[in-house]
């Protein structure tokens, strides 16, 4: 039962209620959801709907109508997010979890760790007790395992999971590990179920082998009514008559998790399929069916790996699989963040040298827009966002030190080039320190039972009609631009008028609580855009593989061809180039360049200083 809260219920008539609720049995939670108070419970204490309606303070009642109370998706809307270090599970960010089955020894675990962790694992695995189908198959290090998974953690940095399958470990997996896996042959182990409620660290939950998803959901909610939110679910394969993969994978499960529950999934399609070749189709699969995460076996050795070598993939196609995912994520709304943990690391090291406070991201318009949304799959949770009314004002705020980041449109693969950002990143000594793709997906956005029939006056963002040309130009409408996208469907919901609509993205829609009219109304499927993050200073740590640089050159036969050929003499590939007017000398450029490589590298200094002598001037604008 959902007990929603008028906003200005006073501390003891909530006080009452939880009194009632208590000596009833219930277990009760206070949420808040659009910034509504709402008491989650799992029960009625025997007293109707009605009786609550009627205490003072309470605005309505929901009953949950689900076996499972407390991971219902009706108990908490939201997606919950599972904290480990400094990867978020459920976010904006896909999380790979992957290691060997098995903890085998040190020098084994490292050098895998370290090959995982540079193909963008954020999280790695190992099993130091197993349980095998054989007493006579390796049983695992035990606690030699568990330190050897420390040490892991303490070399790169990642987090670490490792099954546990008796309440007697519970001391040493608290010691040693950052997220204790429940595994399938455990799913219902009540007792175990209970200790790892009671722990607090995170749990990763495995399907039971012939579970259904209720039982399933059934054994999260004993872990989270000991007082552990922390729960990852992960469907790892159930048994069928088939007998061609060692399990069938259940990728419509997540689908029907997403709808039932607040958790975050993952996929484990190595114990799924039981078969290399079969994992990576599976992985990319689970991705695009909505997964938050996957978790997958990697051994540089899988022939002679102690336990399920044949599932295991070689580090290389590990990194195959997982540019694939790089690619496959954006379509779904998702990032893979190749440098997920150094970036976490180097903004939690500015934010102890600065005043304490959080860092923060300016993006352009207001909760909602293109430019929000770029600024929460980059950051994730650990950078404020803070809106801005313009681009020149975001350039403005980083310089001045009101926020540490901005994060700007510079190009979109329809409409091409967002020309004011070339000018001011110019303009600005500010530099880039990273870059996302987003795809963009525009919907029609009006009132709830309007009709894109009664539509005559459209709002939205310039860039947003271009790319949306061929939609709105088979209808007669007034064309408004405003500052940003989800400004236009504010005004559209306070203009209140439903021949009135905007251009903009799903998050607007749910922000204003308005209606899609049509959906994808884009010239193209294919449309991105391109975003990069502005900073007053480079950011350190990790790998940074491209650089974009300004130059003019003067105006003679083959100048740019001079300046170019420093670059492919040695070997560099230009990725971009474009030219934008010198402002007050009519007819000449300055040279916008994006190259793979890193300028601020040993390597590139002398690269570089052959350029400068071929050019007049030069502005490195950063590498990321
Ligand atoms: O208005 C927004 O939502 C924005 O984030 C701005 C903006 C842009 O300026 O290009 C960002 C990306 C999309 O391509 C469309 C609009």
């Amino acid at each position: 039962m959902l007990i929603v809260l008028e906003p200005d219920i006073t501390q003891k008539q909530k006080n009452h209620i939880y009194r009632i609720l208590r000596e009833g049995g219930c277990i009760s939670r206070e949420i808040t959801e659009a910034g509504r108070q709402i008491i989650g419970s799992t029960g009625d204490a025997g007293r109707s709907p009605d009786f609550f309606e009627s205490l003072e303070g309470v605005a309505r009642v929901v009953p949950v109508n689900t076996a499972f109370k407390l991971v219902s998706r009706q108990m908490h809307p939201e997606d919950t997010r599972v904290q480990v270090g400094d990867v978020s599970v459920g976010g904006e960010r896909i999380v790979v979890i992957a290691g060997p089955c098995a903890v085998e020894n040190r020098e084994r675990s490292l050098a895998i760790a370290g090959q995982v962790r540079k193909y963008g694992a954020v999280l790695f695995r190992g099993g130091a007790f197993k349980p095998r189908t054989s007493p006579y198959a390796f049983q695992g290090l035990g606690e030699e395992g568990l330190k050897i998974l420390a040490e892991v953690r303490q070399t790169f940095g990642m987090p670490v999971v490792t099954e546990i399958t008796t309440p007697a470990q519970a001391d040493l997996v608290m010691k040693y590990v950052d997220v204790i896996q429940i595994g399938a042959r455990n799913m219902q182990n009540f007792e175990l179920l209970k200790c790892v409620g009671r722990l607090g660290k995170p749990v990763l939950l495995k399907r039971g082998l012939a579970a259904t998803i209720e039982e399933w959901l059934m054994s999260a909610e004993y872990i989270v009514s000991e007082g552990n939110d922390n729960v990852i679910l992960c469907e790892r394969g159930i048994r069928t008559f088939e007998p061609y993969t060692r399990n069938t994978l259940d990728l419509s499960a997540i689908p029907v998790i997403k709808n039932l529950t607040h958790l975050p999934v993952i996929i484990d399609p190595s114990h799924a399929t039981g078969i290399r070749e079969k994992v990576s189709p599976m992985a990319r699969a689970a991705i695009a069916a909505g997964a938050d995460g996957l978790m997958i076996e990697v051994h540089d050795d899988p022939d002679h790996a102690l336990s399920d070598g044949a599932q295991s993939l070689y580090p290389e196609q590990f990194s195959r699989l997982m540019r694939d995912l790089y690619v496959i994520s954006p379509v779904v709304d998702k990032q893979l963040d190749f440098g997920y943990l150094d970036k976490a690391r180097a903004v939690d090291r500015m934010k102890k040298a600065g005043n304490g406070q959080g860092r923060r991201a300016a993006f352009l318009g207001e909760p909602g827009t293109y430019s929000h949304k770029a600024c929460m799959q980059y950051f994730g949770g650990q950078v404020q966002p803070v809106p801005m009314n313009s681009f020149k004002e975001i350039y403005e705020t980083v310089r001045e030190g009101g926020a540490d980041f901005g994060v700007i449109p510079l190009e979109n693969s329809l409409a091409g080039s967002v020309h004011e950002n070339y000018d001011l990143l110019l303009e600005y000594d500010l530099r880039i320190v990273g870059e996302i793709l987003l795809r963009i997906e525009h919907h029609l956005i009006g009132h709830p039972g309007a009709r894109v029939e009664d539509i005559r006056r459209v709002y939205s963002h310039p860039q947003v009609f271009q790319q949306c040309r061929s939609y709105i130009d088979r209808h007669q409408w007034e064309w408004i631009p405003v500052s940003d996208t989800a400004r236009a469907v504010r005004l559209v919901k306070e203009q209140n008028n439903p021949a009135e609509g905007a251009l903009a993205g799903r998050d607007a829609a749910r922000i204003h609580e308005m209606q899609i009219l049509e959906q994808g109304i884009e010239a193209n499927a294919r449309n991105y855009t391109r975003f990069v993050v502005i900073a007053r200073e480079p950011i350190s740590g990790g790998q940074k593989n491209k650089s974009s640089l300004i130059f003019s050159t003067g105006n003679q036969p083959g100048a740019l061809f001079e300046a170019l050929k420093v670059f492919a003499d040695n070997g560099i590939n230009l990725v971009k180039l474009e030219s934008r007017p010198i402002h007050g000398k009519p007819w000449e450029y300055m040279f916008y360049v994006d190259l793979e490589a890193d300028v601020d590298s040993d390597e590139l200094a002398p690269v570089i200083r052959q350029l400068a002598q071929k050019i007049d001037y030069l502005k490195i604008l950063g590498s990321y």
